[in-house]
């Protein structure tokens, strides 16, 4: 049998299997006298939602529906919680029950995709359907963080009763806070073992740390229980009780997030063409919000911020008066030129980004096995930072460092060839040539720099550090 064929067959296989698997598996073929590498990653463990609201089959949309996780130092409880969170939900028909060992797999099985290494299981409350997000471990979290493979709207914070906040406790929060998430609701956990004095130290202490990161931590919810004694259906008062009222406030306390057509408008321009005798029509898929006919806009990007009149909206050859999110459209400007236009720059509600070239941006460094790089990232490094249509030179600063390794996450300072529209929380990719070495999620914006005079002064740093160095060798 042909190889290719095999492969389809066994992967045809792995996914007819009835167990929960995951599986990654690369065949090299040998075919038409060429090899080629195939990677197939599938993810179908049991975390896989299973039907929420016990016997129903799909996923009826009858509830708002809300992406949210855990997150905490490692050891807290966070896959505890979760697995006793889809019990106490499956008691009540709103969920699957999904045992711990379900979603915290045997890292030996675990697929490495660096997408797929988050469990998302589903289950409903009274008022909403919930995504929620476990991931296996620390490195996964602040890896799916920033590439947005987590993409959460609100979340739990585990935190042990018996250790109180750590390292890691606050490295999820500044994360959690940089990529745009407002609420939070903390469930202190081992109560179980734990003497209520502690329990009272433990919150104060997470109320201290949310005030500093920036949360509101007077008024986060925080409910104290044990996520051990929900799953194996011990102590209700400590266990199941805490799990519901914990839910409870999660409606309550984290809100719907923003639709997207109730967001400014933003369209990140693909191509722009000249239609004689009608102007400019400017073509892209508008990624938020609705736009209507005779709406003023604002084209940014490239250094360039201009205003505009939005004088028709086609799509599919046809005229219409108003485009929603999700379109693929044209706009027409009247008396623009098409020089005035470039695929990258954005048309969007005025005010809705700002340019900027310089930025603070936490980074995720792929791994060779990632398919990122395996040599060491030192400053000015120079790569293309990809974000909504365009892509654009960079060179990068290490804060405090003399240099990052492929597998890191870390503050990166960037410095772009071109004033961009750009927002925080925005997410990007890197690439070198035609492979993709990492992602990144802006935190922070400096003041424009003048980019030639960047690019003049880390010649002359460059020089300096290379004659230190001969001068170091002769001595
Ligand atoms: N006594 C007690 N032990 C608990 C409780 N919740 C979790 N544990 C135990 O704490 C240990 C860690 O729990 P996990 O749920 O794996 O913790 P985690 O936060 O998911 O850990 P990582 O994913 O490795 O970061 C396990 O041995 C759990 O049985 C609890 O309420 N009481
Ligand atoms: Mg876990």
């Amino acid at each position: 049998m042909c190889s290719s064929k095999m492969a389809a067959q066994v992967f045809r296989k792995l996914l007819l299997t009835k167990s929960p698997i995951q599986c990654k598996f690369t065949l090299d073929f040998y075919r038409y006298g060429c090899i080629r590498n195939i990677s197939l990653s599938t993810h179908l463990s049991a975390a896989k939602p299973g039907p929420p609201g016990g016997g129903k089959e799909t996923y009826k949309r009858d509830k708002p529906h809300l992406n949210i996780g855990t997150i905490g130092h490692v050891d807290h409880g966070k896959t505890t919680l979760t697995s006793a969170i889809t019990k106490v939900m499956a008691d009540k028909k709103m969920a699957s029950f999904l045992k711990y060992e379900d979603i915290d797999k045997d890292p030996a099985e675990k697929a490495r995709g660096i997408t797929i290494n988050a469990a998302v299981i589903s289950y409903e409350t009274e008022n909403r359907h919930y995504g929620h997000v476990d991931c296996p471990g620390h490195h996964d979290y602040i890896k799916n963080m920033i590439t947005g493979a987590a993409q959460m709207d609100g979340c739990i914070l585990v935190v042990a009763a018996t250790d109180g906040t750590m390292p890691q406790t606050r490295e999820h929060l500044i994360l959690a806070k940089q990529i745009g998430i407002e609420k939070i609701v903390v469930f202190i956990n081992k109560v179980d073992v734990a003497d209520a004095e502690m329990v009272d130290l433990v919150e104060m202490e997470v109320r201290d740390l949310l005030t500093e990161i920036g949360f509101d931590g007077v008024n986060t919810p925080i409910v104290a229980g044990s996520a051990l004694s929900a799953l194996n259906g011990e102590k209700d008062d400590i266990g199941k009780d805490k799990v519901t009222e914990l839910l409870a406030i999660a409606d309550e306390y984290i809100p719907l997030p923003e639709r997207d057509l109730d967001k400014p408008f933003s369209l990140p321009i693909e191509s722009a063409i000249t239609i004689t005798g009608r102007g400019l029509v400017v073509t892209g898929k508008l990624d938020q919000g609705v736009i209507k006919k005779g709406d003023e806009a604002e084209l940014i990007g490239f250094g360039k911020k201009q205003k505009v009149n939005i004088t028709g909206i086609e799509m599919f050859r046809q005229m219409l008066d108003r485009g929603e999110a999700g379109d693929q459209m044209g706009c027409l400007l009247r008396g623009m030129k098409k020089d005035d236009v470039r695929r990258g720059m954005v048309l969007s509600k005025p005010g809705l980004y700002q340019l900027r070239n310089k930025f603070d941006a936490q980074v995720y460094l792929l791994k060779p096995e990632e398919g990122g790089r395996n040599k060491p990232f030192l400053p000015y490094f120079q790569c293309l930072m990809f974000n909504r249509s365009f892509s654009v030179s960079t060179s990068i600063e290490i804060p405090d460092r003399e240099m990052m390794m492929p597998g890191e996450d870390t503050r990166v300072t960037f410095n772009l060839y071109s004033e961009m529209a750009l927002n925080k929380g925005d997410r990007f990719t890197l690439r070198d040539g035609s492979r993709t070495i990492g992602y990144g999620v802006i935190t922070d914006f400096h003041a424009n720099i003048d980019i030639a005079k960047f690019f003049e002064d880390v010649k002359m740093k460059k020089k300096a550090a290379k004659k230190a160095a001969e001068a170091a060798e002769q001595a």
